[in-house]
């Protein structure tokens, strides 16, 4: 099952308070954003200057998957670009692996894009007269790896996408879905901790779509990877992220898990996109039940310890199952041997249909 939990909570890219402005006087708006705090709509209007990325901040951990999601236009592009340095940040740092990006010469900015944080684009750009093995091979190729040696490589990194008897093919006899496996055996071949992903499947139709992020998923986390991953979906951040940033104008409006984001939505922004979601596999037991001590003073009647008992980490599908198996219309909810809260009925209720958590419940 997903979590939330990471393998560590190393951060092996830390983004601080970045700005991207677009324009002729960039300077001079860069100036006034830093002096004056001037909003998206003031650049562009005093200095002709488009904001791309306005004071964001993020942490990617070791081993998590970190989706940036947002609408056509939020900046979810410049962001990913920043935190390779395919683009200069007009304020802000950026680290990775604790190395502050601005300051790498071109040598070891070559270096940490081949080692540290690789990226995977929408279009992956595959040479059209080389074979998928050469193609999946490219990236060690520029890099100097001899012919055996890469192409040993190349080819285990085709095996893991699935594509280990197209070897010798070229990417016009390939299907969308199949040229973008080939991207991501070329940003796997070349093993960066950390892969930055640019809305790699949104070209697809939805069946190949989903089984590609399901293997995406899987295999960023048996490989033990770090990922970026933009997109433009929530269904997609969802089922892929670990944890979700959501974009709107420039600005990172909210970072958390898809539970998080799904029950305690920032602003109205972030609510209309949620509205849509299901949440029976994302709402948990924690999110929808009543507290011990609270569930006791309004039913001192019930015996807690006769009804079924969950995780707190079970989610809304699993409660229902476990209600519907019981004669009680609650479920005790256990941590560490011990019952910690109950979900009752009209919990369950509430977290199908969205109420925010912790509000008062009739039981
Ligand atoms: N090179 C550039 N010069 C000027 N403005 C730019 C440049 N690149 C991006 N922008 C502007 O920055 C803002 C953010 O663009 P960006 O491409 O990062 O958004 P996005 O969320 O990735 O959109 P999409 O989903 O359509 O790719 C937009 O207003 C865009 O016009």
């Amino acid at each position: 099952m997903k979590t939330a939990m990471n393998d560590s909570n190393e951060v092996l890219v830390d983004c601080q308070n970045v700005w991207k402005i677009f324009g002729a006087r960039a300077p001079a708006a860069v100036k006034a954003v830093s002096e004056r705090g001037l909003s998206k709509k003031q650049v562009l209007k005093d200095f002709d200057c488009v904001v791309g990325v306005s004071d964001a901040s993020l942490q990617v951990r070791r081993g998590e998957i970190f989706c940036i999601m947002g609408l056509s236009g939020s900046g979810k592009s410049t962001l990913i670009r920043l935190l390779n340095r395919l683009i200069e940040p007009s304020l802000g740092k950026i680290t990775v692996k604790g190395r502050e990006i601005a300051k790498l010469n071109a040598a070891e900015l070559r270096d940490m894009r081949a080692r540290n944080i690789g990226m995977v684009f929408q279009s992956v750009a595959l040479l059209p007269y080389r074979t998928v093995l050469e193609n999946a091979a490219f990236g060690l190729e520029v890099r100097g790896v001899a012919r055996d040696e890469r192409n040993k490589t190349a080819r285990a990194a085709l095996e893991k996408v699935g594509l280990a008897d197209w070897t010798a093919r070229y990417p016009s006899e390939l299907s969308g879905g199949m040229q973008q496996r080939v991207g991501l055996a070329r940003a796997l071949a070349a093993d960066p901790e950390i892969i930055l992903m640019d809305e790699p499947f949104s070209a697809l139709d939805p069946l190949i779509r989903r089984q590609l992020q399901d293997e995406f998923r899987q295999l960023t986390k048996s490989l033990g990877k770090s990922a970026v991953f933009i997109t433009h979906d929530l269904e997609e951040a969802i089922r892929i992220g670990d944890r979700i940033a959501i974009m709107k104008d420039g600005v990172i409006v909210q970072v958390g898990t898809a539970e998080e984001i799904v029950t305690k939505p920032a602003d109205d922004y972030v609510s209309d996109f949620v509205a849509g979601i299901s949440r029976i596999h994302l709402v948990k037991a924690h999110s929808v039940m009543r507290p011990l001590a609270e569930f006791k003073s309004a039913q001192p009647h019930c015996d807690v310890d006769a009804l079924l008992r969950t995780s707190p980490e079970a989610d809304i599908g699993e409660l229902i199952d476990l209600t519907m198996q019981s004669d009680r219309d609650a479920v005790a909810v256990v941590e560490n041997g011990a019952v910690v809260g109950v979900v009752t009925t009209r919990g369950l209720l509430r977290g199908v249909a969205g109420t925010t958590a912790g509000e008062p419940v009739a039981a």
